[in-house]
């Protein structure tokens, strides 16, 4: 995966990102549902419109068409090199995530999924276009080493709470729902440096749902995973959506057999998002394009 960015991806391991920390300054009050940095408005944001004709209902009921998490409205984003030559890497990127689903973000390396999630989550400024994130929200890393931090799994979890002012009893019963949402609820006195990858993983997730986030960007947590790890982290995801309810969660993969546990999906390609909507409908158009391009090398 690409880590390197020109702007303000925090370079020390023992980083945590939270709500405030994602806080950025010039957040522009004329436009209610604008969350964070705007640059280059050029189209006021509406919430109607052909990106709400394919998304999936829940429970049979269409969704509440001004129930979205997340949102990004015509999203470009583009470096600076040092020759000063202007390189795009987001095009127009337009997507609507309605709340308390779980919703993937695929595509072939280098499409710039990653850039995407990084500036739902507040890390990137767009240059162009705008999003907005309902909050709290948290970004989990793709390599748990970088955000598991604290010597036990308690104080690990525990240790973004610090600053809520909270009494020993309420840190404990936050830390127990947390690590109980992610099924690691018996590892609570467990050094963090004895788990698995995939246990690593979910002790990240519930560091960022012992926050109370109402939206989890999580960039390619399977990655380094073997399968068992890899399922048991998507099934942990799922389970604290189900039972949190009102948690929403994108989750970068280029794993198209995750799909399966997916709400909806967004699809991009060369910068742009090309498919967003229920999650089969977009996994049966990846299986075709797939096949046309088998086809057509081999013809
Ligand atoms: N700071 C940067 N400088 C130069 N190019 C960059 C920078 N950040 C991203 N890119 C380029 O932008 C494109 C998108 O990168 P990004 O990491 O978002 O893709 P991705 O879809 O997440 O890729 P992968 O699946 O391989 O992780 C890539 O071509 C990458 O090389």
């Amino acid at each position: 995966m690409t880590e390197a960015s020109p702007l303000s991806t925090p370079a020390d391991p023992n980083f945590r990102l939270t709500s405030d920390v994602l806080d950025l300054p010039n957040k522009n009050t004329s436009y209610p549902l604008l969350v964070f940095h705007v640059m280059n408005i050029h189209t006021p944001f509406c919430t109607s419109g052909p990106l709400h004709s394919n998304l999936p209902t829940r429970n049979n009921n269409v969704v509440d068409a001004q129930n979205f998490a997340i949102e990004s409205h015509r999203v470009s984003y583009s470096i600076n090199t040092e020759k000063g030559k202007l390189i795009p890497i987001l095009k127009d990127c337009s997507l609507k995530i309605p709340s308390g689903q779980f919703w993937m973000l695929l595509g072939p390396n280098g499409c710039g999924k990653s850039t995407l999630l990084k500036i739902l989550a507040g890390l990137l400024c767009p240059t162009d276009g705008f999003v907005h994130v309902e909050k709290p929200r948290s970004f989990v890393f793709q390599n748990p080493d970088h955000q598991v931090v604290m010597p036990t799994v308690e104080a690990d979890v525990a240790f973004g709470l610090g600053r809520f002012n909270l009494t020993d009893e309420e840190t404990k019963l936050r830390v127990a729902k947390a690590l109980t949402a992610v099924g690691m609820y018996d590892y609570l006195q467990r050094p963090v440096q004895t788990l698995s990858g995939g246990q690593k993983q979910r002790v990240a997730i519930a560091g960022a749902l012992v926050e109370e986030c109402k939206v989890l960007l999580l960039d390619e947590l399977t990655t380094f995973l073997d399968q068992s790890d890899q399922i048991g982290v998507i099934k942990a995801v799922k389970k604290t959506l189900n039972s949190c309810g009102d948690v929403t969660a994108l989750w970068v993969t280029h794993r198209l057999e995750e799909m399966k546990y997916a709400d909806g999906a967004v699809y991009m390609e060369d910068g742009r998002v090309v498919m967003h909507g229920e999650a089969s409908t977009i996994m049966d158009s990846i299986e075709a394009r797939k096949a046309s391009y088998t086809k057509a090398i081999n013809s």
